[in-house]
Protein backbone atom coordinates (compact mmCIF):
# COMPACT_ATOMS: atom_id res chain seq x y z
CA UNK A 1 0.00 0.00 0.00
CA UNK A 2 3.07 2.49 1.09
CA UNK A 3 4.63 1.09 -1.66
CA UNK A 4 1.91 2.07 -4.28
CA UNK A 5 1.38 5.74 -2.61
CA UNK A 6 5.26 5.89 -3.03
CA UNK A 7 5.11 5.23 -6.76
CA UNK A 8 2.08 7.25 -8.13
CA UNK A 9 3.92 10.40 -6.02
CA UNK A 10 6.70 9.26 -8.05
CA UNK A 11 4.57 9.36 -11.22
CA UNK A 12 2.73 12.59 -10.68
CA UNK A 13 6.18 14.29 -10.47
CA UNK A 14 7.92 12.61 -13.60
CA UNK A 15 4.92 14.41 -15.16
CA UNK A 16 6.30 17.66 -13.50
CA UNK A 17 9.48 17.39 -16.20
CA UNK A 18 10.51 20.85 -17.40
CA UNK A 19 8.81 22.76 -14.19
CA UNK A 20 10.63 21.63 -11.86
CA UNK A 21 12.78 24.73 -11.10
CA UNK A 22 9.71 26.78 -11.34
CA UNK A 23 8.37 24.03 -8.32
CA UNK A 24 11.49 25.29 -6.51
CA UNK A 25 11.20 28.68 -6.70
CA UNK A 26 7.49 28.26 -5.42
CA UNK A 27 9.03 26.46 -2.67
CA UNK A 28 11.15 28.60 -1.60
CA UNK A 29 8.37 32.07 -2.08
CA UNK A 30 5.59 29.94 -0.45
CA UNK A 31 8.53 29.69 2.28
CA UNK A 32 8.80 33.31 2.62
CA UNK A 33 5.38 33.98 3.00
CA UNK A 34 4.82 31.24 5.53
CA UNK A 35 7.97 31.92 7.73
CA UNK A 36 7.13 36.26 7.84
CA UNK A 37 3.82 36.16 9.93
CA UNK A 38 6.17 33.66 12.65
CA UNK A 39 9.32 36.06 12.34
CA UNK A 40 6.90 39.15 13.05
CA UNK A 41 5.12 37.30 15.84
CA UNK A 42 8.37 36.90 17.29
CA UNK A 43 9.66 40.45 16.78
CA UNK A 44 6.81 41.60 18.18
CA UNK A 45 6.57 39.75 20.99
CA UNK A 46 10.44 39.88 21.76
CA UNK A 47 9.40 43.94 21.53
CA UNK A 48 6.65 43.74 24.07
CA UNK A 49 8.93 41.43 26.55
CA UNK A 50 11.82 43.82 26.58
CA UNK A 51 9.67 46.56 26.41
CA UNK A 52 7.90 45.03 29.97
CA UNK A 53 11.02 44.50 30.97
CA UNK A 54 12.42 47.66 30.74
CA UNK A 55 15.29 46.88 28.30
CA UNK A 56 16.60 48.70 25.95
CA UNK A 57 16.82 47.09 22.85
CA UNK A 58 16.86 49.08 19.19
CA UNK A 59 13.17 49.53 19.08
CA UNK A 60 13.24 51.86 16.06
CA UNK A 61 15.52 49.33 14.31
CA UNK A 62 13.03 46.46 14.64
CA UNK A 63 9.69 48.63 14.16
CA UNK A 64 11.01 48.98 10.89
CA UNK A 65 11.86 45.96 10.07
CA UNK A 66 8.72 45.02 11.09
CA UNK A 67 7.57 47.31 8.41
CA UNK A 68 9.37 45.91 5.88
CA UNK A 69 8.55 42.27 6.65
CA UNK A 70 4.68 42.76 6.89
CA UNK A 71 5.19 44.25 2.92
CA UNK A 72 7.10 41.71 2.16
CA UNK A 73 4.57 39.02 3.64
CA UNK A 74 2.26 40.70 1.03
CA UNK A 75 3.97 40.64 -1.88
CA UNK A 76 5.41 36.85 -1.50
CA UNK A 77 1.04 36.38 -0.83
CA UNK A 78 0.48 37.34 -4.15
CA UNK A 79 3.74 35.37 -5.77
CA UNK A 80 2.77 32.36 -3.72
CA UNK A 81 -0.75 31.90 -4.88
CA UNK A 82 0.07 33.04 -8.41
CA UNK A 83 2.89 30.85 -8.70
CA UNK A 84 1.41 27.60 -7.66
CA UNK A 85 -1.98 27.86 -9.63
CA UNK A 86 0.17 28.67 -12.33
CA UNK A 87 2.41 25.36 -12.08
CA UNK A 88 -0.70 23.55 -11.64
CA UNK A 89 -2.27 24.54 -14.35
CA UNK A 90 0.30 24.62 -16.87
CA UNK A 91 0.84 20.72 -15.57
CA UNK A 92 -2.86 20.15 -15.98
CA UNK A 93 -2.90 21.27 -19.01
CA UNK A 94 -0.09 18.97 -20.13
CA UNK A 95 -1.43 16.26 -18.56
CA UNK A 96 -5.06 16.63 -20.10
CA UNK A 97 -3.72 16.85 -23.62
CA UNK A 98 -1.60 13.80 -23.13
CA UNK A 99 -4.82 12.02 -21.70
CA UNK A 100 -6.83 12.77 -24.48
CA UNK A 101 -3.85 11.87 -27.07
CA UNK A 102 -3.80 8.75 -25.27
CA UNK A 103 -7.28 8.17 -25.66
CA UNK A 104 -7.24 8.37 -29.39
CA UNK A 105 -4.10 6.01 -29.62
CA UNK A 106 -5.77 3.38 -27.29
CA UNK A 107 -9.28 3.77 -28.43
CA UNK A 108 -10.36 -0.15 -28.73
CA UNK A 109 -8.59 -1.06 -24.82
CA UNK A 110 -9.77 1.97 -23.68
CA UNK A 111 -13.58 1.11 -24.83
CA UNK A 112 -13.69 -2.15 -22.87
CA UNK A 113 -11.69 -1.07 -20.00
CA UNK A 114 -13.26 2.11 -18.80
CA UNK A 115 -16.80 3.55 -18.92
CA UNK A 116 -17.26 7.05 -20.22
CA UNK A 117 -18.76 8.08 -17.35
CA UNK A 118 -15.93 7.02 -15.73
CA UNK A 119 -14.06 9.04 -18.09
CA UNK A 120 -15.82 12.23 -17.15
CA UNK A 121 -15.13 11.71 -13.38
CA UNK A 122 -11.48 11.68 -14.65
CA UNK A 123 -11.27 14.82 -16.67
CA UNK A 124 -13.46 16.76 -14.31
CA UNK A 125 -13.32 15.67 -10.55
CA UNK A 126 -9.64 13.75 -10.60
CA UNK A 127 -8.05 16.19 -12.61
CA UNK A 128 -9.14 19.14 -9.88
CA UNK A 129 -7.71 16.85 -7.28
CA UNK A 130 -4.33 16.76 -9.36
CA UNK A 131 -4.59 20.24 -9.09
CA UNK A 132 -4.54 20.44 -5.60
CA UNK A 133 -1.54 18.29 -5.51
CA UNK A 134 0.51 20.17 -7.82
CA UNK A 135 -0.60 23.91 -6.18
CA UNK A 136 -0.84 23.10 -2.25
CA UNK A 137 0.79 19.58 -1.24
CA UNK A 138 4.55 19.94 -2.21
CA UNK A 139 4.77 23.66 -1.22
CA UNK A 140 3.39 23.20 1.87
CA UNK A 141 4.77 19.89 2.69
CA UNK A 142 8.51 21.56 1.96
CA UNK A 143 7.63 24.44 4.23
CA UNK A 144 5.91 22.50 7.15
CA UNK A 145 9.12 20.84 7.67
CA UNK A 146 11.72 23.46 7.14
CA UNK A 147 10.08 25.70 9.51
CA UNK A 148 9.40 23.00 11.99
CA UNK A 149 13.30 22.20 11.87
CA UNK A 150 13.84 25.90 12.44
CA UNK A 151 11.93 26.35 15.15
CA UNK A 152 13.38 23.53 16.78
CA UNK A 153 17.13 25.06 15.94
CA UNK A 154 16.00 28.17 17.29
CA UNK A 155 14.22 26.29 20.73
CA UNK A 156 17.37 24.62 21.41
CA UNK A 157 19.56 27.36 20.75
CA UNK A 158 17.31 29.55 23.44
CA UNK A 159 17.41 25.99 25.83
CA UNK A 160 17.10 22.16 24.52
CA UNK A 161 14.19 21.65 27.10
CA UNK A 162 11.68 24.19 24.32
CA UNK A 163 12.90 21.92 21.54
CA UNK A 164 11.98 18.46 23.41
CA UNK A 165 8.91 20.12 24.63
CA UNK A 166 7.77 21.73 20.98
CA UNK A 167 9.11 18.46 19.53
CA UNK A 168 6.93 16.20 21.86
CA UNK A 169 3.76 18.53 20.71
CA UNK A 170 4.47 18.77 16.91
CA UNK A 171 4.69 15.03 16.99
CA UNK A 172 1.21 14.90 18.78
CA UNK A 173 -0.09 17.19 16.74
CA UNK A 174 0.43 15.57 13.75
CA UNK A 175 -0.73 12.08 14.60
CA UNK A 176 -4.34 13.81 14.35
CA UNK A 177 -4.56 12.49 10.69
CA UNK A 178 -3.48 8.72 12.50
CA UNK A 179 -5.92 8.77 14.94
CA UNK A 180 -9.04 10.35 12.61
CA UNK A 181 -8.59 9.33 9.59
CA UNK A 182 -9.47 5.91 9.39
CA UNK A 183 -13.12 7.04 10.78
CA UNK A 184 -13.31 9.90 8.30
CA UNK A 185 -12.67 7.85 5.45
CA UNK A 186 -15.62 5.46 6.66
CA UNK A 187 -18.10 8.10 7.37
CA UNK A 188 -17.13 9.54 4.00
CA UNK A 189 -17.88 6.25 1.87
CA UNK A 190 -21.47 6.24 3.92
CA UNK A 191 -22.28 10.01 3.66
CA UNK A 192 -21.24 9.48 -0.61
CA UNK A 193 -23.41 5.96 -0.64
CA UNK A 194 -26.40 7.76 1.28
CA UNK A 195 -26.63 10.99 -1.03
CA UNK A 196 -26.28 8.47 -3.85
CA UNK A 197 -29.87 6.93 -2.65
CA UNK A 198 -31.62 10.28 -1.88
CA UNK A 199 -30.33 11.39 -5.49
CA UNK A 200 -31.82 7.91 -6.89
CA UNK A 201 -35.01 7.93 -4.78
CA UNK A 202 -35.55 11.27 -6.33
CA UNK A 203 -34.54 10.84 -10.18
CA UNK A 204 -36.82 7.72 -9.66
CA UNK A 205 -39.86 9.45 -8.45
CA UNK A 206 -39.37 12.31 -11.33
CA UNK A 207 -38.40 9.88 -13.85
CA UNK A 208 -41.39 7.51 -12.99
CA UNK A 209 -43.60 10.03 -11.95
CA UNK A 210 -46.78 8.75 -14.30
CA UNK A 211 -46.06 5.33 -13.09
CA UNK A 212 -45.96 5.89 -9.50
CA UNK A 213 -49.53 8.05 -9.84
CA UNK A 214 -51.16 5.61 -11.65
CA UNK A 215 -50.31 2.84 -9.75
CA UNK A 216 -51.52 5.42 -6.61
CA UNK A 217 -48.10 5.03 -5.26
CA UNK A 218 -47.02 8.34 -4.11
CA UNK A 219 -47.42 8.12 -0.22
CA UNK A 220 -45.04 5.21 -0.48
CA UNK A 221 -42.64 6.91 -2.30
CA UNK A 222 -42.62 10.15 -0.69
CA UNK A 223 -41.80 7.90 2.88
CA UNK A 224 -39.12 6.33 1.10
CA UNK A 225 -37.27 9.50 -0.02
CA UNK A 226 -38.03 11.00 3.48
CA UNK A 227 -36.23 8.01 5.01
CA UNK A 228 -33.21 8.45 2.56
CA UNK A 229 -32.68 12.13 3.36
CA UNK A 230 -33.32 11.21 7.21
CA UNK A 231 -30.42 8.80 7.08
CA UNK A 232 -28.31 10.93 4.92
CA UNK A 233 -28.57 13.69 7.60
CA UNK A 234 -27.72 11.65 10.47
CA UNK A 235 -24.23 10.40 8.48
CA UNK A 236 -23.75 13.70 8.45
CA UNK A 237 -24.06 14.33 11.65
CA UNK A 238 -21.94 11.78 12.33
CA UNK A 239 -19.45 13.23 10.29
CA UNK A 240 -19.61 16.95 12.40
CA UNK A 241 -19.46 14.88 15.94
CA UNK A 242 -15.87 13.63 14.39
CA UNK A 243 -14.99 16.79 13.06
CA UNK A 244 -15.33 18.50 16.17
CA UNK A 245 -13.69 15.99 18.11
CA UNK A 246 -10.61 16.65 15.33
CA UNK A 247 -11.20 20.43 16.58
CA UNK A 248 -10.84 19.97 20.36
CA UNK A 249 -7.93 17.80 19.42
CA UNK A 250 -6.04 20.28 17.52
CA UNK A 251 -7.09 23.07 20.32
CA UNK A 252 -5.75 20.87 23.16
CA UNK A 253 -2.58 20.45 21.63
CA UNK A 254 -1.77 23.91 20.70
CA UNK A 255 -3.08 24.62 24.13
CA UNK A 256 -0.83 22.59 26.03
CA UNK A 257 2.05 23.48 24.01
CA UNK A 258 1.71 27.12 25.61
CA UNK A 259 1.25 25.91 29.00
CA UNK A 260 4.35 23.34 29.10
CA UNK A 261 6.23 26.60 27.44
CA UNK A 262 4.83 28.78 29.94
CA UNK A 263 6.03 26.69 32.33
CA UNK A 264 9.34 25.95 31.23
CA UNK A 265 10.04 29.62 31.01
CA UNK A 266 9.18 30.38 34.32
CA UNK A 267 11.52 27.18 35.29
CA UNK A 268 14.17 28.28 33.54
CA UNK A 269 14.23 32.01 34.76
CA UNK A 270 13.48 31.45 38.06
CA UNK A 271 16.82 29.19 37.63
CA UNK A 272 18.64 31.83 35.91
CA UNK A 273 18.82 29.89 32.78
CA UNK A 274 16.76 32.38 30.51
CA UNK A 275 16.40 36.09 30.33
CA UNK A 276 12.58 37.24 30.80
CA UNK A 277 12.06 39.44 27.99
CA UNK A 278 12.43 36.10 25.91
CA UNK A 279 9.85 34.52 27.68
CA UNK A 280 6.95 36.41 25.75
CA UNK A 281 8.15 35.46 22.04
CA UNK A 282 8.91 31.86 22.82
CA UNK A 283 5.52 31.36 24.20
CA UNK A 284 3.59 33.44 20.81
CA UNK A 285 5.85 32.22 18.19
CA UNK A 286 5.64 28.10 19.51
CA UNK A 287 1.68 28.65 19.55
CA UNK A 288 2.32 30.38 16.30
CA UNK A 289 3.97 27.08 14.56
CA UNK A 290 0.18 25.61 14.35
CA UNK A 291 -0.99 27.32 11.50
CA UNK A 292 0.89 25.94 8.98
CA UNK A 293 1.11 22.35 10.61
CA UNK A 294 -3.16 22.84 10.17
CA UNK A 295 -2.35 23.15 6.98
CA UNK A 296 0.12 20.39 6.80
CA UNK A 297 -2.70 17.88 8.08
CA UNK A 298 -5.61 19.06 6.57
CA UNK A 299 -3.22 17.44 3.16
CA UNK A 300 -3.04 14.24 4.31
CA UNK A 301 -6.66 14.19 5.36
CA UNK A 302 -7.33 15.06 1.52
CA UNK A 303 -4.24 12.92 0.70
CA UNK A 304 -6.16 9.49 0.05
CA UNK A 305 -8.75 10.99 -2.29
CA UNK A 306 -5.60 12.20 -4.12
CA UNK A 307 -4.23 9.54 -4.30
CA UNK A 308 -7.38 7.47 -5.65
CA UNK A 309 -8.05 9.98 -8.40
CA UNK A 310 -4.07 10.06 -9.22
CA UNK A 311 -4.16 6.20 -9.58
CA UNK A 312 -7.32 6.52 -12.20
CA UNK A 313 -5.66 9.58 -14.46
CA UNK A 314 -2.75 7.50 -14.53
CA UNK A 315 -4.42 4.14 -15.57
CA UNK A 316 -5.99 6.43 -18.25
CA UNK A 317 -2.33 7.98 -19.00
CA UNK A 318 -0.69 4.39 -19.04
CA UNK A 319 -3.24 2.39 -21.40
CA UNK A 320 -1.16 0.58 -23.95
CA UNK A 321 -0.80 2.50 -27.44
CA UNK A 322 -2.71 0.16 -29.90
CA UNK A 323 -1.99 2.44 -32.91
CA UNK A 324 1.29 4.75 -33.67
CA UNK A 325 0.91 7.64 -36.41
CA UNK A 326 4.04 6.69 -38.04
CA UNK A 327 3.18 7.07 -41.70
CA UNK A 328 4.34 10.08 -43.77
CA UNK A 329 2.08 10.04 -47.06
CA UNK A 330 -1.11 11.98 -47.20
CA UNK A 331 -3.59 9.59 -48.42
CA UNK A 332 -6.02 11.43 -51.10
CA UNK A 333 -6.78 8.83 -53.95
CA UNK A 334 -10.02 6.75 -55.11
CA UNK A 335 -9.79 3.35 -53.20
CA UNK A 336 -10.02 0.82 -55.98
CA UNK A 337 -8.74 -2.22 -53.57
CA UNK A 338 -8.91 -3.43 -50.17
CA UNK A 339 -6.75 -6.39 -49.16
CA UNK A 340 -6.28 -8.12 -46.04
CA UNK A 341 -2.67 -10.54 -45.90
CA UNK A 342 -2.84 -12.96 -43.58
CA UNK A 343 -4.22 -10.56 -41.15
CA UNK A 344 -4.58 -11.98 -37.22
CA UNK A 345 -5.50 -9.70 -34.33
CA UNK A 346 -6.42 -10.12 -30.60
CA UNK A 347 -7.17 -7.29 -28.11
CA UNK A 348 -4.62 -5.72 -25.86
CA UNK A 349 -6.66 -7.16 -22.87
CA UNK A 350 -7.48 -10.70 -24.56
CA UNK A 351 -5.62 -14.10 -24.82
CA UNK A 352 -7.22 -15.42 -28.04
CA UNK A 353 -7.28 -13.70 -31.20
CA UNK A 354 -10.68 -12.09 -32.69
CA UNK A 355 -9.39 -12.26 -36.24
CA UNK A 356 -7.70 -15.40 -37.59
CA UNK A 357 -5.16 -15.17 -40.42
CA UNK A 358 -7.67 -13.68 -42.59
CA UNK A 359 -6.81 -12.84 -46.58
CA UNK A 360 -9.48 -11.44 -49.15
CA UNK A 361 -9.43 -8.67 -51.60
CA UNK A 362 -12.15 -6.29 -52.65
CA UNK A 363 -13.16 -3.94 -55.48
CA UNK A 364 -14.59 -0.59 -55.19
CA UNK A 365 -17.94 0.13 -57.09
CA UNK A 366 -19.71 -2.51 -55.50
CA UNK A 367 -21.96 -3.08 -52.02
CA UNK A 368 -20.28 -5.30 -49.88
CA UNK A 369 -22.09 -6.30 -46.64
CA UNK A 370 -19.96 -7.75 -44.08
CA UNK A 371 -21.92 -10.56 -42.35
CA UNK A 372 -21.56 -13.31 -39.48
CA UNK A 373 -22.72 -14.12 -36.01
CA UNK A 374 -22.66 -12.09 -33.23
CA UNK A 375 -18.90 -11.79 -31.90
CA UNK A 376 -17.44 -13.59 -35.04
CA UNK A 377 -15.09 -9.96 -35.73
CA UNK A 378 -17.31 -7.60 -37.97
CA UNK A 379 -16.58 -4.71 -35.89
CA UNK A 380 -13.34 -5.61 -35.68
CA UNK A 381 -12.44 -5.43 -39.03
CA UNK A 382 -14.20 -2.25 -38.98
CA UNK A 383 -11.31 -0.94 -36.52
CA UNK A 384 -8.73 -1.70 -38.17
CA UNK A 385 -10.22 -0.50 -41.40
CA UNK A 386 -10.30 2.51 -39.17
CA UNK A 387 -6.85 1.98 -37.80
CA UNK A 388 -8.34 2.16 -33.86
CA UNK A 389 -6.23 -0.74 -33.58
CA UNK A 390 -3.22 -2.80 -35.96
CA UNK A 391 -2.77 -6.00 -37.22
CA UNK A 392 -0.91 -7.89 -34.81
CA UNK A 393 0.06 -10.23 -37.98
CA UNK A 394 -0.31 -9.65 -41.26
CA UNK A 395 -1.20 -6.37 -42.81
CA UNK A 396 -3.90 -4.66 -44.87
CA UNK A 397 -3.37 -3.23 -48.11
CA UNK A 398 -4.80 -0.47 -49.95
CA UNK A 399 -4.58 0.15 -53.22
CA UNK A 400 -1.61 -2.19 -53.01
CA UNK A 401 0.02 -0.23 -49.94
CA UNK A 402 0.29 -1.13 -46.24
CA UNK A 403 -2.50 1.57 -44.74
CA UNK A 404 0.13 2.40 -42.12
CA UNK A 405 2.12 3.83 -44.46
CA UNK A 406 -0.36 7.21 -44.66
CA UNK A 407 -0.78 9.48 -42.31
CA UNK A 408 -3.56 8.56 -39.85
CA UNK A 409 -5.13 11.99 -40.30
CA UNK A 410 -5.85 11.50 -44.03
CA UNK A 411 -6.28 8.25 -43.84
CA UNK A 412 -9.29 8.45 -41.57
CA UNK A 413 -10.89 11.31 -43.76
CA UNK A 414 -11.20 8.95 -46.25
CA UNK A 415 -13.35 7.11 -44.58
CA UNK A 416 -17.28 8.05 -43.22
CA UNK A 417 -18.52 5.55 -40.52
CA UNK A 418 -22.65 5.45 -39.35
CA UNK A 419 -22.97 3.16 -36.84
CA UNK A 420 -25.68 2.06 -34.66
CA UNK A 421 -24.93 4.25 -31.90
CA UNK A 422 -25.48 7.67 -33.09
CA UNK A 423 -24.02 10.53 -31.10
CA UNK A 424 -25.74 13.70 -31.62
CA UNK A 425 -23.98 17.08 -30.62
CA UNK A 426 -25.77 19.83 -28.65
CA UNK A 427 -26.35 22.33 -31.66
CA UNK A 428 -29.12 22.36 -34.69
CA UNK A 429 -29.93 19.71 -37.43
CA UNK A 430 -28.06 21.78 -40.03
CA UNK A 431 -24.80 22.08 -37.55
CA UNK A 432 -24.78 18.89 -36.92
CA UNK A 433 -25.46 17.28 -40.42
CA UNK A 434 -22.71 19.83 -41.89
CA UNK A 435 -19.99 17.95 -39.32
CA UNK A 436 -19.69 16.03 -42.12
CA UNK A 437 -18.25 18.60 -44.40
CA UNK A 438 -18.69 22.14 -43.18
CA UNK A 439 -18.61 24.43 -46.01
CA UNK A 440 -20.99 22.30 -47.85
CA UNK A 441 -24.28 24.37 -49.16
CA UNK A 442 -27.68 24.42 -47.65
CA UNK A 443 -28.84 22.49 -51.10
CA UNK A 444 -26.31 20.16 -50.18
CA UNK A 445 -27.31 19.26 -47.03
CA UNK A 446 -31.23 18.98 -48.28
CA UNK A 447 -30.02 16.53 -51.01
CA UNK A 448 -27.88 14.22 -48.41
CA UNK A 449 -30.94 14.67 -46.02
CA UNK A 450 -33.56 13.58 -48.52
CA UNK A 451 -31.49 10.49 -49.70
CA UNK A 452 -30.94 9.33 -45.89
CA UNK A 453 -34.83 9.50 -45.78
CA UNK A 454 -34.73 12.17 -43.18
CA UNK A 455 -35.37 15.88 -44.77
CA UNK A 456 -39.56 15.16 -44.33
CA UNK A 457 -39.70 14.60 -40.31
CA UNK A 458 -36.58 17.25 -40.20
CA UNK A 459 -38.81 19.91 -42.22
CA UNK A 460 -41.76 19.00 -39.40
CA UNK A 461 -39.50 19.73 -36.25
CA UNK A 462 -40.64 23.65 -34.32
CA UNK A 463 -37.42 24.99 -36.72
CA UNK A 464 -37.00 22.92 -39.41
CA UNK A 465 -33.43 22.48 -40.22
CA UNK A 466 -32.72 24.95 -37.57
CA UNK A 467 -34.49 23.08 -34.83
CA UNK A 468 -31.70 22.42 -31.78
CA UNK A 469 -30.61 18.60 -31.00
CA UNK A 470 -28.14 16.90 -28.67
CA UNK A 471 -28.03 16.73 -25.28
CA UNK A 472 -31.05 17.80 -23.25
CA UNK A 473 -32.20 19.64 -26.32
CA UNK A 474 -35.62 18.57 -28.52
CA UNK A 475 -35.71 14.76 -28.28
CA UNK A 476 -35.90 12.96 -31.43
CA UNK A 477 -36.58 9.14 -31.98
CA UNK A 478 -33.37 6.63 -32.27
CA UNK A 479 -34.53 6.20 -35.96
CA UNK A 480 -34.21 9.52 -36.73
CA UNK A 481 -30.96 10.36 -34.84
CA UNK A 482 -29.79 7.41 -37.33
CA UNK A 483 -31.08 9.00 -40.31
CA UNK A 484 -29.41 12.23 -39.28
CA UNK A 485 -25.90 10.56 -38.87
CA UNK A 486 -26.52 8.73 -42.12
CA UNK A 487 -26.89 12.32 -43.90
CA UNK A 488 -24.27 13.19 -41.87
CA UNK A 489 -22.00 10.61 -43.26
CA UNK A 490 -23.34 10.99 -46.86
CA UNK A 491 -22.57 14.49 -47.28
CA UNK A 492 -18.53 13.67 -46.14
CA UNK A 493 -18.85 11.72 -49.66
CA UNK A 494 -15.71 9.54 -48.92
CA UNK A 495 -14.23 7.14 -50.89
CA UNK A 496 -14.93 4.09 -47.93
CA UNK A 497 -18.28 5.06 -46.27
CA UNK A 498 -19.27 1.81 -43.84
CA UNK A 499 -23.08 1.29 -42.34
CA UNK A 500 -22.53 -0.81 -39.27
CA UNK A 501 -26.07 -1.58 -38.66
CA UNK A 502 -27.28 1.36 -39.59
CA UNK A 503 -30.57 -0.16 -40.61
CA UNK A 504 -31.03 -1.55 -37.38
CA UNK A 505 -33.60 1.49 -36.80
CA UNK A 506 -35.19 1.91 -39.38
CA UNK A 507 -38.40 0.42 -40.38
CA UNK A 508 -38.74 -1.92 -43.59
CA UNK A 509 -40.21 0.89 -45.59
CA UNK A 510 -37.09 2.77 -44.41
CA UNK A 511 -34.62 0.31 -44.56
CA UNK A 512 -35.65 -0.13 -48.36
CA UNK A 513 -35.51 3.43 -49.31
CA UNK A 514 -32.38 4.25 -47.50
CA UNK A 515 -30.96 0.70 -49.74
CA UNK A 516 -31.74 2.50 -52.63
CA UNK A 517 -29.93 5.89 -51.43
CA UNK A 518 -26.97 3.66 -50.68
CA UNK A 519 -26.98 2.05 -54.30
CA UNK A 520 -26.63 5.03 -55.47
CA UNK A 521 -23.75 6.25 -53.76
CA UNK A 522 -21.87 3.11 -54.60
CA UNK A 523 -20.09 4.18 -58.06
CA UNK A 524 -16.59 4.64 -57.43
CA UNK A 525 -16.73 3.65 -53.45
CA UNK A 526 -16.96 1.48 -51.85
CA UNK A 527 -19.80 0.96 -49.38
CA UNK A 528 -19.45 -1.85 -46.58
CA UNK A 529 -22.38 -2.63 -44.98
CA UNK A 530 -23.21 -4.87 -41.56
CA UNK A 531 -26.11 -5.99 -41.17
CA UNK A 532 -27.92 -8.21 -39.19
CA UNK A 533 -31.04 -8.37 -41.23
CA UNK A 534 -31.27 -10.60 -44.46
CA UNK A 535 -33.19 -7.92 -46.33
CA UNK A 536 -30.03 -5.66 -45.98
CA UNK A 537 -27.67 -8.58 -46.66
CA UNK A 538 -29.01 -9.36 -49.68
CA UNK A 539 -29.81 -5.61 -50.93
CA UNK A 540 -25.76 -5.94 -51.41
CA UNK A 541 -23.88 -6.97 -54.36
CA UNK A 542 -21.45 -9.16 -52.82
CA UNK A 543 -21.28 -10.78 -49.18
CA UNK A 544 -18.21 -10.91 -47.42
CA UNK A 545 -19.09 -13.85 -44.63
CA UNK A 546 -16.73 -14.29 -41.77
CA UNK A 547 -17.08 -16.94 -38.99
CA UNK A 548 -15.25 -17.01 -35.42
CA UNK A 549 -12.69 -14.81 -36.63
CA UNK A 550 -12.08 -16.77 -40.00
CA UNK A 551 -12.69 -15.62 -43.59
CA UNK A 552 -14.97 -18.21 -45.34
CA UNK A 553 -16.13 -17.02 -48.25
CA UNK A 554 -16.70 -13.77 -50.51
CA UNK A 555 -19.33 -14.15 -52.93
CA UNK A 556 -23.19 -13.49 -54.26
CA UNK A 557 -26.09 -13.24 -51.88
CA UNK A 558 -27.35 -16.06 -54.59
CA UNK A 559 -24.62 -18.26 -54.65
CA UNK A 560 -23.60 -17.80 -50.83
CA UNK A 561 -27.34 -19.22 -50.21
CA UNK A 562 -26.94 -21.95 -52.62
CA UNK A 563 -23.51 -23.50 -51.80
CA UNK A 564 -22.24 -22.20 -48.24
CA UNK A 565 -23.50 -24.36 -45.36
CA UNK A 566 -22.21 -22.24 -42.96
CA UNK A 567 -23.80 -19.49 -44.59
CA UNK A 568 -26.98 -21.34 -45.02
CA UNK A 569 -26.86 -22.24 -41.06
CA UNK A 570 -25.56 -19.39 -39.12
CA UNK A 571 -26.94 -16.66 -41.33
CA UNK A 572 -29.97 -17.66 -43.11
CA UNK A 573 -30.93 -20.68 -40.61
CA UNK A 574 -30.94 -18.37 -38.13
CA UNK A 575 -32.97 -15.40 -39.75
CA UNK A 576 -35.72 -18.50 -40.29
CA UNK A 577 -35.86 -19.23 -36.71
CA UNK A 578 -36.48 -15.60 -35.93
CA UNK A 579 -39.61 -15.42 -38.45
CA UNK A 580 -40.88 -18.42 -37.64
N1 LIG B 1 -12.26 -4.01 -26.92
C1 LIG B 1 -12.27 -5.34 -26.90
N2 LIG B 1 -11.42 -6.03 -26.10
C2 LIG B 1 -11.42 -7.37 -26.08
N3 LIG B 1 -12.23 -8.15 -26.83
C3 LIG B 1 -13.10 -7.53 -27.65
C4 LIG B 1 -13.18 -6.10 -27.72
N4 LIG B 1 -14.15 -5.78 -28.61
C5 LIG B 1 -14.65 -6.96 -29.07
N5 LIG B 1 -14.02 -8.00 -28.50
C6 LIG B 1 -14.25 -9.44 -28.78
O1 LIG B 1 -13.90 -9.66 -30.13
C7 LIG B 1 -14.79 -10.58 -30.73
C8 LIG B 1 -15.37 -9.97 -32.00
O2 LIG B 1 -16.17 -8.87 -31.61
P1 LIG B 1 -16.85 -7.90 -32.67
O3 LIG B 1 -17.49 -6.80 -31.93
O4 LIG B 1 -15.88 -7.55 -33.72
O5 LIG B 1 -17.96 -8.88 -33.28
P2 LIG B 1 -19.21 -8.51 -34.21
O6 LIG B 1 -19.25 -9.56 -35.24
O7 LIG B 1 -19.11 -7.10 -34.67
O8 LIG B 1 -20.38 -8.69 -33.16
P3 LIG B 1 -21.84 -8.01 -33.17
O9 LIG B 1 -22.53 -8.45 -34.42
O10 LIG B 1 -22.49 -8.55 -31.96
O11 LIG B 1 -21.63 -6.53 -33.13
C9 LIG B 1 -15.84 -10.91 -29.68
O12 LIG B 1 -15.49 -12.15 -29.11
C10 LIG B 1 -15.72 -9.79 -28.66
O13 LIG B 1 -16.02 -10.27 -27.37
Amino acid sequence: MKNKRINIIFELLKHSKGMRLYMLANCIICLVYELLPLVNMFLVSYMTGALLSGIDIKYGFIAAMLIISVLIHSVFGYLNMWTEHDIAYRLLYKMRYETYQRLEQAIPSFSNQMMSSEMVSIASSDMNLIEWFYAHTINIFVVSVFICTVLIGVFAFLHPFFALNAFVWIVLYLCSPLIFNKKSKEQGKVIRERYGKVANAVLDAIQGMREILSFNMWESYKRKINASIANYEKSRKADAGRKAYEVVYAIFISTMMTVSTLFISYYLYKSGSLEKQWILAVIITGGSIFAILAKFVNISTQFSSVFAASERVLKLLNLPITVRDSGTEEFNEIVDTIEFENVSFKYPNSKEFQIKNMSFKIHSGKIIALSGESGSGKSTIVNLLQRYADPTEGKILINGKDIRSFTLESWRGAISVVTQDTYLFKGTVIENIKMGQPEASDKEVRNVAAAAQAHDFIIQLPNGYESEIGERALKISEGQKQRLSIARALLKNSSIMIFDEAQSSLDSENEVNLNKAIKNLSNNKFIISIAHRISSVRAADKVLFIDNGNFIAFDSFDNLSKNCDLFIKKVLGKEEGRAS
